[in-house]
């Protein structure tokens, strides 16, 4: 579904991605690993078109975003939703009105059926009936839950998460880690998760990429990776300092 060929992308002399190629499958949960800074973020908003690459191709379905216009990439971007780390809910909006947002954005929904979503999207991650909270009366894990409502108002068929777990207990983890294989099950989404929770990570990939150095170095099933010889892989799975990862 998602094809990234060639990728490059440069900040100054920093380069981050460099000649990247990864192919995301439809239907799939995908995750992408790797070291704090390494370029994770910066690749999940290469798929999405937030950021374009120095050079590269960027195919979505067989389209092009690198040089689409804004105008086509909005639409894109629709087929779309993303979870942001700390789940960026605006703190001024209630729950309800938050799960909305993309509803008013980008369609012409009436008043009445924008309700009916956005109750039938809390309930999709058992959170009803909360619509008037605000997001400061909520805890973290029902502040990621409230994000992934949001990321799936519009029904996307591909949803980008970045860092889901980060910060949350390892109860309140799993928890959202569930929530995360019973809503891409029940939507049949393509789900792109960047991670370094190497708990997490076994727990909802159907496949895992290992960014290193700018590329994907190795990408495949939870079974393939564990077995996997590669030196950096290991180490990273391991936690281990000693390793070809040099740590600054
Ligand atoms: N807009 C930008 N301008 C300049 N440098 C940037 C920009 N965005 C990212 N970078 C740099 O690119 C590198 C990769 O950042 P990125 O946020 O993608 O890492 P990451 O793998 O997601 O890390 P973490 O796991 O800590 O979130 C970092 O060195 C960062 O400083």
């Amino acid at each position: 579904m998602i094809k990234l060929i060639d990728v490059c992308k440069s900040f100054g002399t920093q380069r981050v991605l460099d000649e990247l190629n990864l192919k995301i499958k439809a239907g799939r949960t995908t995750v992408i690993i790797g070291r704090s800074g390494g370029g994770k973020s910066v690749l999940l908003k290469h798929i999405i078109g937030l950021l374009k690459p120095d050079s590269g191709r960027i195919l979505v379905d067989g389209d092009d975003i690198a040089g689409m216009s804004d105008r086509d990439l909005n639409e894109i971007r629709k087929r779309f939703g993303m979870l942001f780390q700390e789940a960026a809910l605006f703190d001024s909006m209630t729950v309800g009105e938050n799960v909305a947002f993309p509803l008013r954005e980008h369609t012409r929904l009436k008043e009445e059926e924008i309700h009916e979503i956005v109750a039938d999207r809390l309930g999709a991650v058992g959170l009803s009936g909360i619509e008037g909270k605000m997001p400061s009366e909520l805890s973290g894990g029902m502040r990621k839950r409230v994000g992934l409502a949001r990321a799936i108002a519009l029904r996307p068929e591909i949803v980008l998460f970045d860092e889901p777990t980060t910060g949350l207990d390892p109860v309140m983890a799993e928890a959202v880690n569930q929530l995360i294989v019973e809503t891409q099950k029940k939507f049949n989404l393509t789900c792109v998760v960047i991670s370094h929770d190497v708990e997490s990570i076994f727990r909802i990939a159907h496949r895992i990429a290992m960014l290193y150095e700018g590329r994907i170095i190795e990408e495949g099933t939870p079974e393939e990776i564990r077995a996997s010889r590669n030196p950096v892989l290991k180490q990273f799975l391991a936690g281990r300092i000693e390793g070809p990862i040099q740590i600054l």
